[in-house]
C-alpha cells in the first residue's frame, strides 16, 4: 500500500439497497461529523429522501465534502429500492460494488473498506452469488485462501474458527489444520492492528464441558489439547479447550484477549448479547483492510428511520484505527 493510499478515506459499500444500510450511512456520516473520512459508494437514489448528502467524482474529494454530510461516489444500479422489500434486479449492483470498492483499496484510492449489510439469499437467489458472506468473497477477490472472520466489542473479540457453515457440518471442517491457522493469522493481526504483541488467546472446546475427558466428545482429547500444546511451545500464550459455557461471564473475560470458538453462534450468540450496537465485524488475514457492522440488513425496519448506526460507527471508527496503525508500521 503506498503512503497516499494509507491517508486516502475510507470506502463504506453500500450494501443491500432495501436495507438499513443507506440511512445508517447517512447517520454516521452526520455523528462522525468529518472525524472520520469516508465515502459511500452507492446509487444515490437508494438515499432517504431529503438526505444529506454531497457527490464526489473522485475518493479524494471525501475530505472536503461538509462535515455532516455524507460523500457519496455514484455507483448506478438498474433500479430503484423500496425499503424493506428487496428487488433481484438489484442483486448483481450490490456485488458490482463490492468489487469496485476492493479494486479502489487495492489501488489506494480507499484506505479500508467497511461494509453495509448484505442479504445472503437475496444475492443468491437474485444474482447467482457463490458466497456465504462478504468474508468468503473477499477473500477470493484478494486471492487469500485462508481469512479470519473476528468481531469485537469494548468487552469481548471472538473468532468463529468456522464460519458460515451448517451446524452438521462442524465437526468435519473444525480441524487442527483450520484451528491453527486461525491462531497464527489472529495472533499476527491482533499484533500489526491493537498492538497486541503477544496476545493471550482462549480456545473453546468442540463440545459441551470441552468433552469432559472424553465422556461427551473426544475431538479436544484426540488433537486440540495435542495442537494447543505444541504452539505454547512455540510461545503462543493459549489456554483451553475452555468449556464454552463459562468462558463468557465477565471474570472469565478478563483472562483472555480474544476468544476461538468452533462454529458461529458459539462465537456471535455472547458478543452480540453484550453487544449488538456496538459490534464490529472484522476481517483478519485480508491484504486490506475490512470492517462492518455486525447486524444485518434488518429489512423489518428498513425505511423508518428506526435504525441504530452505532455498529456501523464503531466499524468506520475501527477502519480508521487500523489505517492509522497500519500507516504507523509500514513508516515507522
Ligand atoms: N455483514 C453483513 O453483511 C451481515 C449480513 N447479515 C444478513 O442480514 C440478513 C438479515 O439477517 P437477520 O438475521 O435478520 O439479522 P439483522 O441483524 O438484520 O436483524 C436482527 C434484528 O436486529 C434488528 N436490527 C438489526 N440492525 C439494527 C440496527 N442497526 N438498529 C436497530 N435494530 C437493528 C432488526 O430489526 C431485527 O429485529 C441476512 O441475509 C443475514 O445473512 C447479517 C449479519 C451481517
Ligand atoms: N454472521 C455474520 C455475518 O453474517 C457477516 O458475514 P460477512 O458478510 O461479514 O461475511
Amino acid at each position: 500500500m503506498s503512503k497516499s493510499a494509507s491517508t486516502a478515506p475510507i470506502v463504506l459499500s453500500c450494501g443491500e439497497p432495501a436495507g438499513v444500510g443507506p440511512e445508517i450511512a447517512v447517520k454516521a456520516a452526520q455523528a462522525l461529523d468529518g472525524s472520520v473520512p469516508f465515502f459511500w459508494l452507492g446509487d444515490p437514489r437508494h438515499l432517504p429522501h431529503g438526505a444529506r448528502f454531497a457527490e464526489i467524482s473522485d475518493p479524494a474529494e471525501a475530505h472536503h465534502v461538509a462535515s455532516g454530510s455524507l460523500a457519496v461516489l455514484r455507483h448506478e444500479f438498474h433500479a430503484l429500492a423500496t425499503p424493506g422489500v428487496p428487488d433481484f434486479a438489484n442483486a448483481q449492483g450490490v456485488i458490482d460494488v463490492l468489487r469496485h470498492a476492493v479494486a479502489l483499496v487495492q489501488t489506494g484510492q480507499a484506505s479500508a473498506l467497511c461494509t453495509a449489510p448484505i442479504h445472503k439469499k437475496v444475492l443468491k437467489d437474485g444474482a447467482g452469488f457463490a458466497y456465504p458472506g462478504h468474508t468468503e468473497f473477499l477473500a477470493h477477490l484478494a486471492g487469500v485462501e485462508r481469512v479470519v472472520m473476528m468481531l469485537a466489542c469494548p468487552e469481548l473479540r471472538v473468532v468463529p474458527v468456522t464460519i458460515h457453515i451448517a451446524l452438521r457440518d462442524v465437526p468435519e471442517a473444525f480441524t487442527p489444520e483450520l484451528l491453527e491457522e486461525t491462531i497464527r493469522i489472529t495472533a499476527a493481526d491482533l499484533a500489526t492492528f491493537w498492538g497486541i504483541s503477544a496476545p493471550r488467546i482462549a480456545i473453546a472446546g468442540l463440545n459441551p464441558h470441552a468433552g469432559e475427558g472424553g465422556a461427551m466428545g473426544d475431538e479436544e482429547l484426540e488433537w486440540m489439547i495435542p495442537l494447543i500444546t505444541r504452539l505454547k511451545g512455540e510461545g503462543f500464550d493459549l489456554k483451553g479447550p475452555m468449556p464454552p459455557d463459562t468462558m463468557f461471564h465477565a471474570a472469565a473475560r478478563a483472562n483472555y484477549d480474544v476468544a476461538l470458538c468452533a462454529y458461529h453462534d458459539q462465537a456471535l450468540i455472547p458478543i452480540k448479547t453484550i453487544d449488538f450496537a456496538g459490534g464490529v465485524n472484522v476481517t483478519l488475514g485480508l491484504p486490506f483492510i475490512r470492517t462492518s457492522p455486525d447486524h444485518g440488513t434488518a429489512f423489518d425496519i428498513a425505511g423508518r428511520d428506526k435504525a441504530d448506526p452505532t455498529s456501523l460507527i464503531a466499524a468506520l471508527k475501527m477502519a480508521h484505527e487500523m489505517s492509522h496503525a497500519k500507516r504507523q508500521k509500514d513508516h515507522g
